[in-house]
């Protein structure tokens, strides 16, 4: 792995009632199969199978990976070892809800608004700076993912919802098929 690749293991993860916050502002329905890219200790998972969610946990970091299979154990969640990078996405129409790694958030982009998605919905925590890029009229791709997805703000998140606190101003990228 070029040094380009290697993934950063610093994060920001959300406190538990953040994440069932940010959970509750979603359109995730029971039965909904839903995609948590780099899901970390699961503070996401949890609610979205509470949520009645289907999940796919996604992480690299073999620590959070243990964690993960040994929280999930028994509930409708399928822990998948890869790089966000490098995800194949599922066939059949997915939601996405995650709190990703922030430096892969334009591989994560363009995987998910690729040709042949079927991504039904995104709700991304991000830097703003990236929500602004890509809610934003100069958005990679726009010109064609636009026809199919509408990409907005869904608002900030108080900074002391992390643990660290984020460094930076942080909001939620909403993505919706039209
Ligand atoms: C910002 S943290 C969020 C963790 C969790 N979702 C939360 O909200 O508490 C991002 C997570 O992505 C993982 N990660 C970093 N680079 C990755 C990569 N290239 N592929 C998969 N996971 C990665 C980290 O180990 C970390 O757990």
């Amino acid at each position: 792995m070029s040094a380009g690749r290697r993934p950063r293991w610093g994060w920001h993860r959300l406190a538990d009632d953040a994440a069932r916050k940010v959970v509750a502002r979603t359109p995730v329905r029971p039965g909904d199969l839903v995609v948590d890219l780099g899901a970390g200790c699961g503070a996401l998972t949890r609610h979205l199978v509470a949520a009645g969610a289907e999940v796919i946990a996604v992480e690299l970091h073999p620590e959070r990976l243990a964690e993960l299979r040994r929280r999930f154990a028994g509930h409708p969640v399928t822990v998948v070892r890869a790089d966000v990078r490098d995800l194949r996405l599922p066939r059949r129409p997915f939601r996405v809800v995650a709190n990703p790694p922030f430096e892969a958030t334009d591989a994560i982009l363009r995987r998910l608004l690729g040709r042949g998605s079927a991504l039904v919905s995104a709700d991304l925590v991000l830097p703003r700076h990236a929500v602004e890029r890509w809610a934003g009229p100069s958005a990679p791709g726009a010109g064609r993912w636009r026809r199919e997805w509408h990409a907005g703000s869904g608002g900030a998140l108080p900074r002391r919802w992390f643990r660290p606190a984020a460094p930076m101003p942080i909001e939620v990228l909403r993505i919706r098929r039209r």
